[in-house]
C-alpha cells in the first residue's frame, strides 16, 4: 500500500521537479521585444512572405524598409502596402549578393531594430540533373547573401543598443531546412546551413541585448511557389505533401508573433511543431514548458520520424518501379515494332 502510495506520489512530483528543472535552466531568459514606432527592414519584401511581413510590421505601426533586386515589384508593393495601410514604407534596390550595394542600403535606411533576412530563390530538382551554376545561385542568394546582409547591418544594430532596446535577427528557413527532401540538396544545404549561422550568431550576439529567430515554413501560396511548381519533380510534391500549405499572410502572423516573442525556433503549422520538437537538438530554448515538451516527446517523436521516413521511402520505391514497368513496356512495344 505505501509502496503504491509512493508510485503515485513521485508520478506526479517527477514531472514537476523537471518543469522546475527546466525553468532554472533555460536560457537565454524570456523577453518580449516591442515592435511599435521601432525599424523593421525586410529583405525580399516586395513579393509572398516578406510583402506579408511588410503589410503587417506597417500595420502594427513599425517604420518598414524593404529591399529586393527589381525596382518595379518594390515600387508595386510600396503602393499596395500604402493603399492597404495608409503608411509609407522606403524601398531598396540591392542585390543580397552584391555587398556594397547591401551596405549602401543599410545605411541609408538607418539603424535597424528588427532585421528581417527572408530573401530566398529555390529550384527543385535532382542534383543529377541541376546545373553547378543553379546550385551556386541558390547557396549564393539564400546562404551567402545572408551573411552579407547581417554583416552589414549588425555594426548598426550594436550601435545604442542600450537607448534603443532589445532587437532581432531573423532569418526564414524553410521545413526543408529541418529534414532534407528528395528534389531539394541545394536549397536544403542552403537553409540547413541557416540554422548553424543563427546557433552560433545567437551565442555571439546575446550580450548586444540582440535576438535570434529561425522561422521554418512549409509549403506557401507565394509567386515564388506558384514559379517552383513548373517543374517541380514528382517526388518532391509527394514528400513536401506531408505538411499542408499554408498563406503568406497566415506565415507572416506566425513568423511576427515568433519573432516579437523572441523565439529561436518559430514553427508555423502543426507538423511543423511537431518538426521543432523533432530536431530540437541544441538549439536555445527559451520557454519552460516547450522545453518540457520537447524532452517528454523526444523518443515518440523519433519514432513518428522513423515512420515518416518509412512513408516517404516508400513513395520513392514506387515511383522507381513503375518507372521501371514503363520502360519495359515501351521496350517490349518497340520489340514489336521491330519483330512486324
Ligand atoms: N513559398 C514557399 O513555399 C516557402 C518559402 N520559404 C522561404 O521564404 C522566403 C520567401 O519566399 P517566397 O515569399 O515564397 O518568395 P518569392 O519568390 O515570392 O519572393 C522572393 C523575394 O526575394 C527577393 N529576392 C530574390 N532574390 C534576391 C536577391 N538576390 N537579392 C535581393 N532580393 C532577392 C525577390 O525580389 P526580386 O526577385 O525582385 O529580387 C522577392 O522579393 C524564401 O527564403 C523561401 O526560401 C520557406 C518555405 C516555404
Ligand atoms: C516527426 C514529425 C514530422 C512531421 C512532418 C514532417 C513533414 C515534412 C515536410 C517537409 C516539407 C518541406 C516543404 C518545403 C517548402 C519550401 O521551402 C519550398 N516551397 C520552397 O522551395
Amino acid at each position: 500500500m505505501a509502496d503504491s502510495n509512493l508510485f503515485y506520489i513521485s508520478l506526479v512530483l517527477l514531472p514537476l521537479f523537471l518543469l522546475f528543472f527546466l525553468f532554472l535552466i533555460t536560457r537565454p531568459r524570456p523577453i518580449q521585444i516591442p515592435i511599435k514606432k521601432r525599424h523593421i527592414f525586410i529583405t525580399g519584401g516586395s513579393s509572398g512572405i516578406g510583402l506579408a511581413l511588410a503589410h503587417r510590421a506597417a500595420s502594427e505601426g513599425a517604420r518598414v524598409s524593404i529591399l529586393s533586386r527589381s525596382i518595379d515589384k518594390l515600387e508595386e508593393a510600396k503602393n499596395a502596402i500604402r493603399q492597404s495601410t495608409g503608411i509609407d514604407v522606403a524601398i531598396f534596390a540591392a542585390d543580397v549578393r552584391d555587398f556594397e550595394a547591401v551596405q549602401r542600403a543599410v545605411d541609408e535606411a538607418g539603424p535597424i531594430d528588427f532585421l528581417v533576412v527572408n530573401q530566398g530563390v529555390f529550384v527543385a530538382q535532382e542534383l543529377e540533373e541541376q546545373k553547378l551554376e543553379e546550385v551556386r545561385f541558390i547557396i549564393d542568394v539564400n546562404l551567402t547573401g545572408s551573411f552579407n546582409m547581417i554583416k552589414a547591418a549588425l555594426p548598426g544594430m550594436k550601435r545604442s543598443r542600450k537607448d534603443r532596446g532589445p532587437g532581432s535577427i531573423a532569418l526564414m528557413s524553410s521545413q526543408a531546412g529541418q529534414v532534407g527532401i528528395y528534389g531539394y540538396t541545394a536549397y536544403s544545404a542552403s537553409k540547413f546551413g541557416l540554422r548553424g549561422l543563427a546557433e552560433a550568431l545567437q551565442q555571439e550576439v546575446i550580450g548586444d541585448n540582440i535576438h535570434v529567430s529561425l522561422v521554418f515554413p512549409p509549403d506557401t501560396e507565394t509567386p515564388g511557389l506558384t514559379e517552383e511548381n513548373k517543374r517541380k519533380p514528382q517526388l518532391t510534391s509527394i514528400i513536401a505533401a506531408s505538411s499542408g500549405a499554408m498563406k503568406a499572410d497566415e506565415v507572416a502572423k506566425k513568423a511576427l508573433d515568433g519573432i516579437k516573442s523572441g523565439s529561436f525556433t518559430i514553427p508555423c503549422n502543426s507538423e511543423g511543431f511537431l518538426l521543432a520538437i523533432a530536431t530540437a537538438g541544441l538549439s536555445p530554448q527559451r520557454s519552460y514548458l516547450m522545453a518540457f515538451v520537447e524532452v517528454v516527446a523526444a523518443g515518440l517523436l523519433r519514432i513518428a520520424a522513423l515512420c515518416f521516413q518509412w512513408n516517404w521511402y516508400g513513395s520513392i520505391e514506387k515511383w522507381h518501379m513503375k518507372k521501371t514497368e514503363l520502360r519495359s513496356s515501351w521496350c517490349l512495344k518497340q520489340a514489336g515494332i521491330f519483330l512486324m
